[in-house]
């Protein structure tokens, strides 16, 4: 059951997982391997014939994995700790502990993502009971068998390597659960090109941001900015040469913005800025220094000139978001059609003329 395409890479959680799958499942062959020889001295020589069985399971999961069927591997191995913990229990009694590795293959079952959901609970669950049925059944099996006074230091040992092994996996698997999240957030709220904020992100922003400057009395201005004749740039220089001024301008207006506002790449050529807190005045100020930046930036050797269009809005907090959109755009389209390469303050503000 795959969600992807038939070529796309696989999950790196996924992969991660089964090479540490791996890992632990060499330890485990060479911990039966010597389990036989502990066996045979204490003559207890069914459960050094079941080691041997053990060792071939787990050499044959190993096989499993480099053959990329891990799913089917964590089958075999279940299966292989459920006999061996029923055997040594049945055997040896409860004291030394062997019970607890149905407590780590349950868990390990639960991060099998290739089963489903309900067949991985299924499976734990039939881990789990077994373990509870072992207590029941075997409880009162006595060791009788040589070492006896090793009994606390088994059960011991046992507890941990139980325990260790459960504890490093799932700790790579929340780091790795971790780093994907961030990079799905990080997609969802850029544009891949200029990693400004995507127009859905930016949304959520710019709602908080007017809630804050409403709480706290502040004024709020709104940019639309438009490169001018991006079209012939492109068709001039090719959409390549495009894609890298925009990626240009776009680190010019972050260079020119403070960390509260807010920077949208809104269309194909066309920017939202928010500047929250800022006044009418202070922000023609700061597009006006912007728009000569961004004159002022060198492409091609200077053969390229690269200009920007704004229109600057102030947003009265009784007004909705679409309605200072439109005053926004409507001085950009007032700034476009003076000459371009200029900043326009919507009505009630002064027209600052750059130089064309
Ligand atoms: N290279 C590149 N071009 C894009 C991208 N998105 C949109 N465009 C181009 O941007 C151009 C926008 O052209 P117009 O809307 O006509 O505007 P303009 O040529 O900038 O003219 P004015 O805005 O009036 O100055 C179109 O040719 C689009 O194909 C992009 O991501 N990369």
């Amino acid at each position: 059951m795959t969600k992807y395409h038939p070529y796309s890479k696989p999950d790196q959680v996924e992969a991660l997982k089964f090479a540490l799958l791996r890992r632990v499942a060499a330890y485990c062959m060479w911990l039966h391997a010597g389990l036989i020889g502990v066996f045979w001295h204490l003559e207890v020589n069914i459960l050094a014939l079941v080691n041997v069985g053990s060792v071939l399971m787990w050499y044959a999961g190993i096989k499993l994995i480099d053959a990329s069927k891990p799913s089917i591997a964590l089958r075999v191995f279940c299966l292989e700790v459920a006999i061996h913990a029923t055997l040594v229990c049945a055997y040896l009694g409860m004291s030394l502990g062997f019970q607890y590795y149905l407590w780590t293959v349950s868990c390990l079952m639960l991060l099998d993502y290739q089963l489903r959901l309900r067949n991985a609970v299924i499976y734990s669950v039939v881990l789990i009971t077994l373990f509870a049925v072992l207590e029941l059944l075997f409880g009162d099996v006595a060791y009788q068998y040589r070492y006896q006074q090793l009994i606390p230091y088994v059960h011991f040992a046992n507890v941990l390597i139980c325990g260790i092994p459960m504890i490093y996996t799932i700790s790579h698997i929340r780091k790795m659960t971790v780093q994907q999240r961030d990079k799905l957030e990080e997609l969802a709220a850029h544009d891949p090109l200029t990693q400004m904020f995507n127009r859905r992100y930016a949304r959520e922003l710019i709602t908080h941001a007017k809630e804050n400057c409403i709480s706290t009395h502040s004024p709020l201005c709104l940019v639309m900015a438009d490169i001018d004749h991006f079209k012939k740039i492109n068709d001039t220089f090719g959409h390549d040469k495009g894609d890298q001024i925009l990626k240009s301008v776009a680190e010019t207006i972050k260079a020119h913005i403070h960390p509260a506002d807010i920077a949208v790449r809104w269309g194909g050529e066309e920017f939202l800025i928010v500047l929250a807190p800022c006044s009418s005045g202070e922000a023609m100020q700061r597009m006006e220094k912007l728009r000569r930046a961004v004159e002022t930036t060198s492409f091609e050797n200077d053969i390229l000139k690269v200009t920007m269009s704004f229109g600057v809005a102030n947003w009265d907090p009784s007004q909705t978001f679409e309605v200072v959109i439109q005053h926004a755009d409507a001085a950009l389209y007032d700034s476009k059609h003076s000459g371009r390469n200029r900043v326009t303050a919507a009505p009630i503000l002064r027209v600052s003329e750059g130089v064309s």
